[in-house]
């Protein structure tokens, strides 16, 4: 493939668990080329992207922690087409990697978690005015995709659901983004869900789990041994009816990341969630 066509990468968070599993993914693509890898962990700084990734061949792209000389570089390669961000950090830092991404003009792909409803309205207000295409997509696996398509059906003739989410314990922010995604998918149907029959009081704080605006209860688990699960579980009179997706390695996340690599420069706006560019 010439260059022309290809489509230019920086991954960041290239040393974290999601940024090297997208590091293979991207070096295995035969229509993208890996130009930056950054991540702000010390002791990477430095080493080639691909072996710290476990391929067998260096990709002779070190890791780095300078993101803005890198989106400008990447913003002034001409050769190829408009750069793409893929974004796996943090949830602290992810608000501001976006909006520099793109004012230099590069699209952000951003799998990160916890940025808040205000920031993902600044963040769509700020790509509109750029015409530049951004996604934010909560979970990249077509499984998680389907267990909301299922989950919006059944809320149909459900008014009981509570959702549990379970992940790794390295994992920094509570809910995790797919349950809040969950719940405000749910929401979208304007409908009353469980609405209480009894006065309920904790005996210890946050023995509920915690209350989505969408009037869904969300518990958050964390235990080593978990990747990621979601249980949705509905309930009425005499029946219970659970959707439950687990995830046993986070290679099930790159099909996804790699069609929103592709997609984003097609957008002028930002789009949030994998369903709406399936
Ligand atoms: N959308 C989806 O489908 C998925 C989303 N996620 C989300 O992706 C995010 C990352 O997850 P995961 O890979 O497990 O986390 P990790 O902690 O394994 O990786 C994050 C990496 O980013 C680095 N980092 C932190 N701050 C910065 C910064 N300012 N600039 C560059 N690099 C930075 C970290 O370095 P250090 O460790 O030194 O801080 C670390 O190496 C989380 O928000 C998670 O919820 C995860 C899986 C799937
Ligand atoms: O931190 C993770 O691991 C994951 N984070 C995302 C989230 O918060 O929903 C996606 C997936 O659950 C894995």
């Amino acid at each position: 493939m010439s260059n022309q066509a290809s489509i230019p990468v920086i991954v960041n968070g290239a040393a974290g668990k999601m940024g090297r599993e997208v590091i293979k993914a991207v070096a295995q693509a035969s229509d993208l080329t890996l130009l930056g890898a950054i991540d702000t962990t010390p002791q990477y700084q430095g080493k080639d992207a691909g072996e710290l990734a476990g391929l067998s061949e260096p990709l002779e792209v070190p890791i780095s922690n300078q993101l803005e000389p890198m989106l400008a570089y990447v913003a002034g390669e001409r050769q190829m087409q408009p750069g793409v961000l893929v974004d796996f950090t943090h949830p602290d830092v992810v608000y501001n990697n976006i909006r520099s991404a793109i004012a230099y003009g590069i699209r952000p792909v951003v799998g990160t978690t916890g940025l808040s409803p205000a920031q993902i309205q600044e963040l769509s207000d700020f790509a509109e005015k750029a015409s530049t295409g951004c996604l934010i997509i909560p979970n990249f696996s077509i499984g998680m995709v389907l267990l909301q398509e299922a989950a919006v059906r059944a809320s149909q003739y459900f008014d009981h659901v509570e959702i549990i989410e379970l992940h790794h314990n390295q994992k920094a922010d509570a809910p995790s983004g797919t349950a809040i995604q969950t719940a405000q998918l749910l929401g979208e149907l304007g409908k009353t869900f469980n609405t209480a029959i009894v006065e309920e009081t904790e005996k210890i704080a946050g023995a509920r789990g915690s209350l989505a605006d969408e009037g869904i209860r969300i518990h958050s688990v964390r235990l080593p041994g978990l990747i990621a699960h979601q249980e949705v579980i509905f309930g009425a009179a005499g029946q219970i009816y659970t959707l439950r997706h687990d995830t046993s390695d986070r290679a099930c996340y790159m099909p996804g990341v790699l069609l929103a690599i592709r997609k984003v420069n097609q957008l002028k706006s930002l789009v949030y969630g994998l369903e709406k560019i399936l």
